[in-house]
């Protein structure tokens, strides 16, 4: 039998049934109390909270179930419970059919069939009355499921905003991750400033403590230098005393300077303006030779002897001497220091503003480079630089004075008549040609020279270095070229004193003549022959100058030779001049040491005018 909900006609069966319930009678009234009662049994199946044991209840019933719930509860009598109440209301004898009808009992069947339709419809007022609850049930059920669906949907809602919510927190969480980091960071740089800050204080007390013992002394030193102020004052009144004083001083030393440089030139005048000197070089062997005779007693006389043999034999040998005086002669002792001290005084005198000229004759490998130049070790050092030594000596102390020097050097070599400059650093090939120019205030030039500024000493040195080289460079292509070359050293001076207005302006002049020997004109060809020739000219026009000088000639034949007119400025009326005849002292330099002697002799006796300093 279906237990779907039974169909509106059987309903109508069922009711009409009802309606005629005579024809059910007890049993009838029976079901309907039953029905009243199955309620209150199905409640008490849901206080188990377990299904009721309806037993076979198929789909309409279970559906509702799912919801749980008392709707499920509410399922109505089970079939178990319906049996019970038919079986209870069918007579036990007519249904259960125990008894086998007679064929004949007929009403007996019928009475059987009535009650087997009374059962029936009993079965089907119970099914409907289920099919009712069920239906309420189903209502019910799906009011629940609408609900349901609603709380389900406003979950949903809660759980998307739910999740927004916990995306926005994911977000929060980041950023909070991020400033725990920054806090953890900045918790470390506040414990590095904390240890900073202490290092600071430590310092601060340290640098308190101190500023405590700066303000001490400060204290001190200002009460010190209260009375340093006192003394300043006195101090100044008395510095601007001494000032006074410099400056009278300065005033008596200038007027005393002056009067030093007049005396001094009166002194060099007295000794004369043309002095010779002459140095007698030491034998290779040391010591001297017998035919040279120098005084113990006297430092200004030499002699030489010649023993003449007699040639009958009859007689003694004779001896003849030539005695010759110079303003000093210095033995082959003689140190380089010894004899500058002679010429220092002219030095000082190129300082005062005179030209000053000095040269060293003689023949070949008679001392003249060795008195000039001498050797690069202190004391054996010549003419030229102890001169430049201590005209920069000198220059520095006028320097006090208020003095201002400025001084210029050239270093010219004068061969076979051709002049050479021996400061010339460029290629050989650009040598360039010079020629001697005398300006409209007779000062005397060389073209294309090398003028070279010098401030110091070194410097001088160093250009000699440079001459000496050129000089050697020369030398290796032509032998002895040195020995039969002059060679001239110029220092231009220029001083001036600015706070005085005074100026002054001369030359020192340091001439290595070439050898003087004379050779006889047989032996010398060729270009040794222009070479003799050339420094004959130019040594007897030294000689011939100076002598007309000493004559007060009107005509000096300065041009005669380059030697001369190159030292044209040195010699004569403005100029103090020193010769140096050097003398080879072996027996066979006899006839040419002879020569030298009587050159020096001739030009001892010059009285060259008087000089006059260039001033302004
Ligand atoms: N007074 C002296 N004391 C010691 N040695 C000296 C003296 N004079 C010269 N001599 C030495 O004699 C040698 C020749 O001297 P020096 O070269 O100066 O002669 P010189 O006249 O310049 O010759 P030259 O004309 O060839 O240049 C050198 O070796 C030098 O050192």
């Amino acid at each position: 039998m279906s237990r779907l909900p039974v169909s509106a006609s059987k309903r109508a069966l069922s009711s009409s049934s009802s309606e005629n319930g005579q024809d059910f009678g007890p049993a009838q009234k029976k079901i309907c109390k039953d029905r009243e009662t199955v309620k209150p049994r199905a409640a008490a199946t849901i206080v188990g909270g377990r299904r009721p044991a309806v037993g076979p209840t198929k789909a309409p019933i279970s559906r509702p179930v799912r919801a749980g719930g008392a709707a499920t509860v509410a399922v109505g009598p089970s079939r178990g419970v319906l049996k019970q109440t038919v079986a209870s209301t069918v007579p036990k004898a007519g249904v259960g059919g125990a008894t086998k009808r007679q064929p004949w009992d007929l009403k007996g069947k019928v009475s059987d069939m009535e009650g087997k339709v009374r059962n029936f419809q009993t079965k089907i007022k119970s099914v409907n009355q289920e099919n009712e609850v069920l239906k309420d049930t189903v209502v019910q059920s799906h009011t629940k499921v609408v609900e349901m669906e609603k709380t389900l949907a406003r979950q949903r809602n809660q759980i998307s905003e739910y999740e927004k919510e916990l995306q926005a927190l994911l977000g929060v969480r980041d950023k909070l991750e991020k400033v725990s980091g920054d806090k953890s960071l900045l918790e470390k740089e506040l414990s590095n400033l904390e240890g900073k800050y202490k290092v600071m204080e430590t310092l601060r007390d340290s640098q308190e403590t101190e500023l405590q013992t700066l303000k001490m002394k400060l204290s001190v030193q200002e009460s010190a230098l209260a009375r340093l102020q006192t003394t300043l004052t006195n101090t100044e009144e008395e510095v601007s005393r001494l000032k006074d004083t410099v400056v009278q001083q300065k005033d008596e030393l200038h007027a005393g300077e002056m009067e030093r440089r007049r005396l001094h030139n009166t002194i060099q005048e007295l000794k004369g303006n043309i002095r010779v000197f002459c140095r007698v070089r030491p034998l290779v062997e040391g010591g001297l030779s017998k035919h040279i005779q120098l005084p113990a007693s006297d430092n200004k006389t030499i002699t030489l002897a010649k023993t003449e043999e007699s040639h009958t034999g009859k007689t003694s040998d004779t001896q003849k001497n030539y005695n010759f005086n110079f303003d000093r002669v210095f033995g082959p002792q003689a140190s380089q220091h010894e004899v500058f001290e002679e010429i220092s005084l002219l030095v000082q005198s190129a300082l005062d503003g005179y030209n000053v000229c000095c040269f060293a004759y003689g023949q070949t490998g008679s001392g003249k480079t060795y008195t000039m130049e001498g050797s690069e070790y202190d004391d054996y050092r010549g003419v030229i630089p102890r001169a430049v030594k201590q005209i920069f000596r000198a220059a520095e102390k006028l320097g006090a004075q208020g003095w201002e020097f400025t001084f210029t050097a050239s270093f010219v070599e004068i061969y076979n008549e051709t002049l050479r400059d021996l400061l010339f650093t460029g290629k050989a090939s650009k040598r360039p040609e010079h020629e001697i120019r005398k300006s409209t205030n007779n000062e005397v030039t060389i073209t294309n020279l090398t003028y070279q500024k010098v401030s110091s000493e070194d410097q001088v040195l160093g250009l000699i270095m440079l001459a000496n080289q050129n000089r050697s460079t020369a030398q290796t292509a032509q032998n002895d070229r040195s020995s039969r070359s002059h060679s001239v050293f110029q220092l231009d001076i220029e001083g001036v004193n600015v706070g005085r207005d005074v100026k002054c302006k001369s030359t020192l002049c340091l001439v290595d003549l070439a050898g003087s020997e004379r050779m006889l004109k047989s032996q010398s060809q060729g270009e040794r022959f222009k070479e003799m020739t050339a420094i004959n000219g130019s040594l007897s026009n030294l000689g011939i100058v100076i002598s007309a000088l000493a004559n007060k000639e009107s005509y000096v034949p300065y041009r005669n030779s380059k030697l001369t007119y190159l030292l044209q400025g040195c010699l004569g009326g403005n100029s103090k001049t020193l010769m140096f005849v050097n003398i080879a002292p072996e027996p066979d330099s006899f006839g040419e040491t002879l020569n030298s002697l009587r050159f020096a002799s001739k030009v001892n006796d010059c009285v060259i005018g008087t000089a006059s300093a260039n001033r302004k």
